[in-house]
């Protein structure tokens, strides 16, 4: 399997001709494999060591002042997931990691704000990182606009209005992580599982990752291909919401974190989700009388809240 490298560059052109080529590209990726690389992206270097160098802070932090904004306190799923809280692979025990997450911050008196959409809400930030909230909201804007230009470019693929997808970003459920694999003594026999085996939920997630490698990415014969870190650019992998818009035109391919040294990793992805009632059925132009649909229509939040439901012990009724 062949995970390419696409320079993006010319979604940001005026030449429609290249812009195409570049969504011919990306639409070969997300039906064969699923993932692809970019390179081309307005996302600076030097905006990514800045948000590497916050990441590192913020998990250096004592442990009391990162509990304190654990992600079990938060009504919406935000702040700091500690180690083993997350286990992506039912299969395996929790990931060997710990993790924050951002996402859109609302005031706690936001009309959008209520029982039926208990994924918005206000974020926790930790209290003793100076400019902490504002460099990651800039961030956050920042990766929400990279992501809905690759999403035009799926949009052009797939035929629709370039802009298809925009109106679907008013109130994103779009979520920016940090994580922190913490480095592990490899034992004999034994595979240590930063991120177990599984697919993402949103649309599309953009991942930069240090320069550790241990990311991993299943093919068609279920045979784990490294996707190692290329510099400068980000992976980009295509999630179940979209494999759902598509009707599986677009792969969301299981993936798991698998470090064969142990080190020390960390890695910053972006959840590109839309609006809690943003409705995910199958597109008119990947189904027909042949090709029926194959799933339910769904909201965006019901199946962001179905699948956090699986994967968080502290979410899990039958278990909390
Ligand atoms: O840390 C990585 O490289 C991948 C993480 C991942 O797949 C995820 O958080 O969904
Ligand atoms: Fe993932």
């Amino acid at each position: 399997m062949n995970i390419p490298l696409i320079n993006i560059s010319s979604l940001y052109s005026d030449n429609t001709t290249e812009q195409m080529e570049v969504a011919k590209a990306i639409d070969t990726a997300c039906r064969e494999s699923g993932f692809f690389y970019i390179q081309g992206h307005p996302i600076s270097q030097a905006r990514i060591r800045e948000m590497r160098a916050l990441s590192e802070a913020f998990f250096a932090l004592p442990e009391a002042e990162k509990v304190a904004i654990d992600i079990t306190l938060s009504n919406n799923h935000r702040g700091y997931g500690r180690m083993m809280a997350e286990q992506l692979d039912p299969e395996h025990p929790g990931d060997i990691k710990e993790t924050f997450d951002m996402a859109l911050n609302l005031p706690t008196d936001h009309p959008l704000i209520g029982p039926d959409r208990p994924l918005y809400g206000p974020n926790q930030y930790p209290q003793s990182l100076t400019d902490f909230q504002q460099k990651m909201e800039r961030h956050y804007w920042d990766m929400l606009e990279l992501g809905k230009t690759i999403l035009s470019a799926l949009a052009m693929a797939l035929g629709l209005e370039k802009r298809f997808f925009d109106d679907k970003f008013a109130h994103p459920l779009s979520v920016l992580r940090f994580i922190h694999y913490p480095e592990v003594a490899p034992q004999a026999g034994k595979q240590h599982i930063g991120a177990g085996a599984h697919t993402d939920y949103g649309c599309i997630t953009i991942l930069w990752q240090d320069e550790i490698g241990g990311l991993q990415v299943q093919d068609t014969r279920g045979e784990w291909i490294d996707a190692p870190p290329i510099e400068d650019s980000f992976v980009i992998n295509i999630g179940n919401m979209m494999a759902r818009w598509s009707n599986d035109r677009y792969k969301s391919t299981a993936h798991r974190v698998f470090s064969p040294s142990g080190e020390e990793r960390y890695s910053m992805p972006f959840f590109v989700e839309p609006d809690f009632d943003t409705d995910v059925s199958c597109l008119d132009n990947c189904c027909s009388a042949d090709t029926p649909p194959k799933y339910e229509p769904i909201s965006a939040g019901d199946w962001m809240i179905y699948c956090f439901n699986n994967t968080y012990a502290y979410r899990d009724e039958e278990t909390a």
